[in-house]
């Protein structure tokens, strides 16, 4: 919980005044009682209907007065928290936002989309909750024992004897429904991981009839989310009747005890009425505790959660600000891998073992091998998307880890196997590639990657508006306008993952046709398990199980690697493959 109330810092005023101004309604609110023993006593009691009127004129004065106080606090209560939660939010995104893939892939989109919303809010909702009744609840109950007290001393002994009983009940609560609250935003991690499945994955769903069976799955993520949140409010919902049983206790006790002192006349009938009141206000104050307890069980176990990520530090670390500027060698290959494994942290297994290859500048390289193979991981690590685990990894002669991330990516022209597109028009999305780039420079950037024809025939064009997740668009022309966008910049190192698979063979082929024709100096990685599109390419690289199974052209390789043998025996007639 410490590491998250820095983010209080900056609200040290609204937490100091805040409470201060509920503890002023607290004072008129324990004063109340005695004014109403007083009129009692003195103005009904005695026929004075001028100390009546005087001391009710008063009694409204006061409530008033805390009428104002409440909501000078509520005021700043409220500005304390949301301010607190926006500032915890906007760190965590940027802080998300740092961490590799490595760390993004242990805890998941939907478990961080709860953590940043749901366990923000709670924190959000507890920090306004501290201000106006952490300290007022148990001011109002100390404060109401203090004036029974000051009433009859050996009435409110009573009272103290019910404290260790209602403590002793809400140690039973807490410690029983902590780790419950802790599996509950589990199973709610779950819940958002099957409702973001459904929805992104629902075209696929429905094409292969599957609904009932998500459905189904739904359900049975939503029951076993409902049955936790049961069994927690089963064990929290005994707080406040066993509350509310232990001071009606005490009620019964004290009117019993007090009845025979104002027989022996030790006690006035307005002074038992406070007494009554008194406890009254603390039976409210010790609800108002109980529900306390339970929102800052649920707070705290947020608190947990949120601390997780923050405490995450990126496995790909950023080198010095004041590092000095790496030198790049012309001469030297463009991309050389020396001994290089790899494993992802979520399986522990070698995706990638023992690679060595050099790749020189202006070469186009095809990447072949069956899925699984560790193609997309051998290209993933030139970025520095993960590090690799052993060996060394250097681009234009400098070891990838003495880059800035920022200058090493900007050499990297990369196109994801999938498309992801983002809301904006289609130059906008073309633009993330080099913000500066003009029409002219998108257009050629489109002709390369065959999206001009598309492109133009639109009646908007450029300034086409792309819908959520590019879903206006088909696969094949989303493929497209992401190679656009990462060939727009003419950066020294283009990595086309998979990305000609939604295109058919002849836009392919006029793909790597046009990219042959206008990379000048750029280095090209074909990714493909199709022959025909790593073919041409200047040397081939075959993986098999996370191994380099072979390296040359496409001749070579025919008559020397027994895998790529394998793939064109697959994929093509045996005319095809010596041609
Ligand atoms: N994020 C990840 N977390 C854990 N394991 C992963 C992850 N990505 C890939 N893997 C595993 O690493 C191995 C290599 O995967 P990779 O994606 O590099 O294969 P690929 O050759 O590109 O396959 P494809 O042609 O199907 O894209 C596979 O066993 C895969 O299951």
């Amino acid at each position: 919980m410490h590491k998250i109330a820095v983010f209080l810092k900056p609200y040290k005023k609204e937490v100091t005044i805040g409470p201060i101004f509920k503890l002023l309604e607290a004072i008129l609110e324990l004063l109340l009682p005695t004014i109403v023993a007083l009129i009692i006593n003195n103005g009904i009691g005695k026929q004075d209907s001028a100390y009546v009127y005087r001391m009710g004129s008063l009694m409204v004065l006061m409530a008033i007065l805390g009428f104002g106080c409440s909501m000078v606090c509520q005021y700043y209560a409220a500005r304390a928290s949301q301010g607190f939660g926006t500032s915890l939010r906007n760190t965590m995104f940027k802080h998300i936002s740092s961490l590799s893939y490595a760390e993004l892939d242990i805890i998941g989109t939907p478990s961080l989309i709860n953590r940043i919303t749901n366990d923000v809010n709670q924190l959000q909702v507890a920090v306004a909750m501290l201000i106006r009744l952490v300290i007022r609840a148990p001011f109002i109950c100390i404060g109401a024992i203090i004036m029974a007290m000051i009433l009859d001393f050996r009435l409110s002994l009573i009272l103290i004897a019910a404290t260790p009983v209602f403590g002793v009940i809400l140690y039973f609560i807490i410690t029983r429904s902590s780790p419950m609250y802790r599996k509950y935003q589990g199973k709610l991690d779950r819940l958002a991981l099957v409702l973001s499945e459904n929805l992104s994955g629902i075209r696929v769903i429905r094409a292969f009839a599957e609904s009932r069976r998500e459905k189904q799955r739904f359900n049975e993520a939503s029951e076993d989310l409902t049955q936790t949140a049961i069994r927690v409010g089963r064990i929290s919902a005994w707080l406040g009747p066993m509350t509310t049983l232990v001071v009606n206790t005490a009620i019964i006790a004290i009117l019993w005890v007090g009845g025979i002192h104002i027989e022996a006349g030790g006690l006035s009938q307005g002074e038992i009425i406070a007494f009554i009141n008194y406890v009254t206000q603390i039976l409210l104050a010790l609800i108002v505790v109980s529900n306390l307890v339970i929102l800052f069980t649920k707070a705290s176990s947020s608190a947990n959660r949120i601390n997780e990520v923050l405490a995450m530090t990126a496995s790909v670390a950023e080198v010095p600000a004041d590092a000095p500027a790496v030198k790049r060698d012309d001469a030297a290959p463009v991309i050389s891998f020396r001994n290089v494994s790899f494993g992802y942290n979520t399986t522990g297994e070698r995706a990638l073992e023992n690679i060595s290859v050099d790749i020189q500048r202006g070469q186009t390289v095809g990447l072949i091998g069956s899925t699984g193979s560790g193609k997309t991981t051998f290209v993933n690590l030139i970025p520095r998307f993960y590090d690799a685990v052993e060996g060394e990894i250097r681009v234009e002669g400098v070891n990838v880890r003495d880059y800035r991330l920022e200058q090493l990516r900007s050499r990297i022209g990369i196109v994801p196997q999938k498309a992801v597109l983002f809301t904006g028009t289609i130059a906008d999305n073309i633009r993330w590639g080099k913000a500066s780039a003009t029409r002219d420079e998108m257009m050629s950037a489109a002709a390369v990657a065959q999206a001009e024809e598309f492109i133009t025939r639109l009646p908007e064009g450029l300034d086409t508006l792309v819908a959520r997740g590019g879903h206006n668009l088909s696969g094949g022309q989303k493929q497209r306008l992401t190679i656009a966008r990462a060939v727009v910049g003419r950066p020294p190192i283009l990595i086309l993952d998979d990305s000609s698979s939604a295109l058919d063979f002849a836009t392919d082929a006029a793909l790597r046709r046009a990219l042959n024709e206008n990379s000048g100096e750029m280095t090209v990685l074909l990714v493909s398990q199709r022959v025909s599109t790593v073919k041409q390419a200047d040397q081939i690289i075959v993986f098999d199980e996370g191994r380099i199974a072979g390296i040359g052209s496409h001749r070579e390789l025919l008559e020397s690697c027994g895998v790529y043998q394998e793939i064109c025996m697959s994929q093509l007639s045996s005319e095809e493959a010596v041609q």
